[in-house]
């Protein structure tokens, strides 16, 4: 091991999404920058969760939008292509090459370790690389930790023996499996289900609960289960997983309600946790395996001289890749300030501070329907005090709804502040309506009077037009 660290003003471990963005920015404000990752640069989001997912998505929505055309529906009316639909998803991933990446790293003139890299007391990095040596690294200002999550798994015996899915293999598969039992219910549950069923698998989806996408407002987990059934999805809730066994080619599930049922492949999608087991927390004062607690510059609040910064998923905030991003820029501007003397301006909506993760994260589920939504549910907007109104429009009534597709269905849903009269939390749910969730971003972000919104003219005949519909409904 050569002793002597090679010295930068930022060290970034971790080039996801997130590491990329704020190495972009730490290094556009002339501080010199490296990144180390141990798998490919471009992280989780560009080989095994957003990227792949949506390219298997986009199919599926774009074959239901055109069954609900006539004239168009019976060119529509057969199975998706599996292998075409695959091999375009593979596309998206370079086919798990990270080449143009680390082009672009270059371009940036950021520096890139390959191999696993840890803690080693502040300000210090050790890098494990894939020969088998070690590369040390030391920070002048900030190391920042963006090594994001990976799926979780349920303590069940011998899971390991019936080698399950997680999002990885659910996003990478090479095959279409007959029958797939998927496990959770929240956004990787759903969407999953939704491109596996269209590509031609039998898919049951067992969730512990009684809804899906418990975190959003309820209607969007309802019509989300509705538009499952209709693609012939299996869904039941109220169950969990007591035991796996592979038999053969088939896994065989026992319920705790004493149910059975075998399928191909079993699919766990029940949640993430934070990649930090082996990153050297406790030579920090951390506890390894933990999600690192950080303010609004994302420097984490537990380490003593604000050296240690966390952005994107492994702070917990909100497990995004658009928000990560958001994360990675405001903290890459934070240490920039930092580092040179400059005042570093952490108000509210600041230009150093993630305030948007407080309540104005945007989200869109890619499900048929899709559901776009930004900031608080009623129930949220409730349970903080304010004083709220939830006013609900259904989207059947809107002409571009109508337009859009024969038989649509959807609902929108703004939840406003009574005493200031802004939007704190706005839903879609409804085919085609993922486009419309930064109109309410900018709405709830900019906290835009109600007042004014009424002079905000939705184009005719467009979905945007639920806008006036619910200014109206609200107005009375
Ligand atoms: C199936 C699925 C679909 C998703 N779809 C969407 C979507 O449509 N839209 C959306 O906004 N979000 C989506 N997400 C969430 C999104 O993937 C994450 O929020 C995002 O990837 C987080 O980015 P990150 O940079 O924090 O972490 P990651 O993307 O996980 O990147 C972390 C990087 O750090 C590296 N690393 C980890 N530990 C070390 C170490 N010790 N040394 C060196 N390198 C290390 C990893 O190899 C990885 O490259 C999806 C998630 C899943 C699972
Ligand atoms: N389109 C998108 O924006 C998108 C797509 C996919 C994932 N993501 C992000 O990735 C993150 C991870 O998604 P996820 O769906 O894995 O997690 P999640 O937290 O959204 O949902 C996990 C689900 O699993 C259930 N669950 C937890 N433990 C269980 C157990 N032991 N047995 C049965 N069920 C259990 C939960 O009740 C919940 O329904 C999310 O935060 C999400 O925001 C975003």
């Amino acid at each position: 091991m050569n002793d002597a660290p090679r010295t930068y003003d930022v060290v970034v471990i971790g080039a996801g999404p997130v590491g990329e963005n704020l190495a972009e920015r730490t290094r556009a404000a002339g501080l010199s920058t490296v990144v180390v990752e141990s798998e490919l640069v471009g992280g989780e989001c560009s080989y095994w969760a957003c990227m792949p997912s949506k390219a298997l998505l986009r199919p599926v929505a774009a074959r239901a939008d055109a069954r609900r055309l006539p004239g168009l529906a019976a060119a529509a009316a057969g199975p998706l292509d599996s292998a075409e639909v695959l091999a375009r998803r593979d596309e998206f991933t370079s086919h798990w090459k990270d080449d143009g990446q680390v082009q672009w790293l270059d371009s940036a003139t950021i520096d890139l370790v390959r191999g696993r890299g840890r803690l080693d007391g502040p300000r210090q990095v050790v890098v494990d690389t894939p020969d088998g040596g070690t590369v040390r690294l030391a920070a002048r200002h900030a190391v920042a930790v963006c090594t994001g999550t990976t799926a979780a798994l349920p303590d069940l015996a011998g899971l390991a023996d019936v080698k399950p899915w997680t999002s990885r293999e659910a996003t990478s598969a090479r095959q279409v499996p007959e029958s797939l039992v998927v496990v959770g219910g929240g956004v990787v549950a759903v969407e999953m289900a939704t491109a596996w069923q269209a590509l031609g698998a039998r898919v049951t989806v067992l969730v512990r609960g009684g809804e899906l996408l418990g975190r959003m407002e309820p209607f969007a987990g309802e019509m989300v289960a509705d538009g499952l059934r209709e693609a012939g999805v299996e869904l039941r809730f109220g169950v969990s997983v007591a035991s796996v066994v592979r038999e053969g080619r088939q896994v065989r599930v026992g319920l705790d309600d004493g149910g059975e049922l075998t399928a191909d492949e079993i699919l766990f999608a029940v949640g993430r946790e934070p990649h930090t087991a082996d990153l050297g927390l406790d030579t920090v004062g951390l506890t390894p395996g933990d999600w690192l607690e950080v303010d609004d510059t994302c420097q984490v609040t537990a380490v003593p001289d604000g050296w240690l910064y966390a952005a994107g998923d492994v702070n917990h905030r909100a497990l995004l890749t658009h928000q990560g991003k958001y994360q990675g820029r405001m903290a890459g501007a934070a240490i920039a300030a930092r580092a040179t003397g400059r005042p570093v301006d952490n108000s509210p909506w600041g230009a150093h501070v993630a305030t948007a993760d407080h309540a104005a994260v945007p989200q869109v589920v890619f499900t048929d329907p899709e559901v776009g939504s930004v900031g608080l549910t009623a129930q949220e907007a409730e349970r903080s005090g304010r004083r709220v109104r939830a006013v609900d429009y259904d989207l059947a009534n809107v002409a571009g709804a109508s337009l859009y597709g024969d038989g649509y269905r959807g609902r929108a849903r703004m939840v406003v502040d009574l005493d200031r009269e802004v939007l704190v939390g706005v839903t879609f749910v409804g085919p085609g309506v993922s486009e419309l969730v930064h109109s309410a971003t900018v709405a709830v972000v900019g906290e835009v009077p109600v007042s004014r919104l009424w002079h905000a003219v939705p184009s005719y005949p467009t979905i945007s037009e639920v806008w006036l519909r619910l200014l109206e409904t609200y107005r009375g």
